[in-house]
């Protein structure tokens, strides 16, 4: 684990709670600020993280405490990303080196962690939400503290978010939402919403409407020239008529904005303002991703979520394993690959177009590549109706964002029995980002659906070809990788594809048989070669490819060939890949007493750290495998 290295900790350290931010006048607020940034960015070089959203809510989150009462009032942060000063100043400054890596602290807020941090959070858009719910919460138990969720621009464009908006301004309660507004997502932030709050949408309106009538009022005779110059001079103000926060007031929230969110003391001259206010209020500021670390602010979408770098220039370290291409990558290649060939295929990414790999494809493809924002649930149902009218989508999403979308996976795609692809990166244990990313559910998610089909890849090139298999299946599909990269297998570039439900024996035994699926099949290989290599036993390895429609007649062949079987996936034990085989060989009436070890995610939230060392932990990685076969045949 890492050791802290600040060089400055005098104020920080002097904190003895969160409260004594509050007696602080400006220009130690200020110093504070420097504090924490040096903090975030040395630790942050060493762990990894989410540095340009921590960098860019320091002036905010200290003139939250400043301005609210940290022991009393609860303070929501949408996604968490951007909690690291939060952490800082409310308690966890000695855990803080341990950020993100095995027995350490979260990336994000976790209410195990502190009490300060009163929801948990990861996936987005939650903040209005679960603040309503404290804020009803709170009149229902007479209380009088202050509610505040803090949501940014890029979450501001899910459903969700707009939800809670509206049963907020229904019901009419004192209740604080800031919008950080940074004019990013992970990316440039996208869609009509981002263009109204920077009003561009405002004056795009406007100079259309002031053509419109421009064009009417010249047609009056003798007055319509003078008219119209008369107006001209009014445009500014007209201009100005139109806010971002009509948006808001819309919603009956009282709009305050916008707001440079770099400066304390505006910022707490308006908290305290609005803490006297009544009903629901939207407090509208502006900052800068990355704020004050000049990498992270020339280049906020690479250092929105960082590995590893020199502090001094911002530059990556490199690891040897970084020299392969990831799955993510050879997703989006092939996938190019494929588009250039068929033009009915479109990708659709919801705000993630470089964690997905879709960037090449964007630039290639404009017209047939889709950032819709983050709004997963709308992404599917989109892919479906343009599957609807004969169009090939590719959905590419994270697996642990794609829970969002379960029933328009159902209804809108498998029920209609359309041709989606749904591209699930990130399957499998993530590592760092921890309990709320890992993508260990999809099988039993999207198992027991009709019609899907499910895929997983042993490698790289694998991945190709059951992307290809995928398109080409017209109904839906789902392909799940893991994060990273792989054994560095190159594709096969001459079209090849794999029937649906056919897996593979990529190695015969005679002491058992190990059924590995994805990314769990190469490190079965290894085991159990290292096995033969010391004459402790020979297993057989099954590839199994497909999780649905399984290859259920290897399967019952191998059910009577062989009395020990080590099943092994990364997702979870209940209902996923091996409940899936349990059931083939159940209904086949094939299971005669054979031993069965069934190795995967257990019934429990796995926690953050390497990937490498979480896989461990699980019993899925090399050794776990292993130990498995020789416990079948010790037996
Ligand atoms: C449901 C869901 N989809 C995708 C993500 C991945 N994600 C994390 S942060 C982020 C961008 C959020 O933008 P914004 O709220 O504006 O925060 P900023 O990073 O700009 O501070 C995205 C897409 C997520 N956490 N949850
Ligand atoms: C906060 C968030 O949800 C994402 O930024 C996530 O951390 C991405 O992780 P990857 O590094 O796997 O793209
Ligand atoms: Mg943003």
């Amino acid at each position: 684990m890492q050791q802290p290295l600040y060089t400055r900790t005098d104020g920080l350290a002097s904190l003895t709670s969160p409260t004594d931010i509050r007696k602080l006048g400006f220009e130690e607020l200020a110093s504070l600020a420097t504090e924490l940034r040096e903090i975030i960015i040395q630790t942050v070089s060493r762990t990894g993280g989410h540095l340009a959203p921590s960098l860019g809510v320091v002036e905010l989150t200290l003139a939250l405490l400043k301005s609210f009462h940290a022991d009393q009032d609860r303070f929501i942060w949408d996604v968490g990303h951007q909690a690291y000063a939060y952490k800082l100043l409310t308690g966890r400054l000695d855990r803080f080196h341990t950020l993100r890596q095995l027995g350490g602290i979260s990336g994000f807020p976790r209410c195990d962690e502190s009490p300060y941090d009163c929801f948990g959070v990861g996936h987005s858009s939650t903040s209005i939400s679960a603040g309503l719910g404290m804020v009803v919460a709170r009149d229902l138990n007479r209380l009088r503290h202050h509610v505040v969720s803090i949501i940014g621009d890029g979450s501001m464009t899910a459903g969700l978010a707009y939800e809670g908006l509206n049963q907020a301004g229904g019901l009419e309660k004192n209740f604080i939402v800031v919008l950080n507004d940074n004019e990013m997502s992970i990316s440039k932030n996208v869609g009509a919403l981002s263009s109204f709050l920077s009003k561009r949408f405002a004056s795009r309106w406007v100079m259309r409407l002031k053509k419109e009538t421009e064009a009417w009022i010249n047609q009056i005779p003798k007055i319509g020239t003078e008219l119209v110059g008369y107006l001209k001079r009014g445009e500014d103000s007209f201009k100005g008529f139109f806010t971002p926060g009509m948006l808001f007031e819309a919603f009956d929230f009282t709009y305050v904005g916008p707001i440079n969110g770099h400066d304390i003391r505006e910022l707490v001259s308006v908290f305290n303002r609005v803490k006297q206010l009544e009903g629901p209020i939207l407090v509208h500021v502006l900052t800068k991703k990355g704020k004050g670390y000049e990498p992270a602010e020339k280049n906020p979408t690479h250092f929105h979520g960082v590995g590893c770098f020199e502090p001094e220039t911002g530059k990556a370290k490199k690891f040897a394993a970084c020299s392969l291409p990831s799955y993510t990558d050879i997703f989006g290649k092939t996938l190019c690959e494929l588009a250039a060939k068929d033009d009915k295929i479109v990708a659709i990414t919801a705000a993630m177009p470089e964690g997905t790999g879709l960037t090449h494809f964007a630039r290639t493809f404009p017209d047939r590549f889709f950032d819709v924002g983050i709004c997963e649930q709308h992404a599917v149902t989109f892919a479906a109706g343009l599957a609807a009218q004969g169009f090939k989508p590719v959905v590419a999403i994270y697996s642990t964002f794609l829970q969002r979308a379960y029933d328009q996976i159902v209804h809108d795609v498998c029920l209609q029995n359309l041709n989606v692809t749904l591209c699930l990166d990130r399957g499998g244990l993530v590592g760092e980002d921890g309990a709320t990313h890992h993508g260990v559910f999809d099988f039993a998610y999207l198992r027991h659906i009709p019609n899907m089909s499910i895929m997983a890849p042993k490698d790289e090139a694998e991945l190709a070809t059951l992307l290809r298999t995928a398109i080409a299946h017209p109904g839906p599909a789902a392909l799940r990788y893991p994060r990273g990269v792989g054994t560095g297998a190159v594709p096969d570039r001459n079209g090849v594809s794999i029937p649906l439900g056919q897996g593979e024996l990529i190695k015969d035994g005679t002491d058992g048989c190990v059924i590995a699926v994805g990314s769990r099949v190469h490190p079965a290989l290894e085991a159990i070669q290292e096995l033969e290599a010391e004459h402790k036993c020979s297993f057989a390895l099954y590839n199994l490819r497909f999780v649905k429609p399984l290859p259920q007649k290897d399967l019952v062949d191998l059910a009577g060939r062989f009395a020990s079987f080590v099943l092994v996936e990364e997702g979870t034990l209940a209902g996923g890949m091996s409940s899936a085989v349990l059931e083939c060989w159940t209904d086949h009436g094939v299971l005669n007493g054979q031993a069965i070890k069934r190795l995967g995610i257990p019934d429990v939230f796995v926690e953050h750290g390497a990937q490498k060392d979480l896989r461990r932990l699980v019993g899925i990685g090399k050794q776990g495998i292993r130990k498995a076969c020789l416990a079948m045949t010790a037996g």
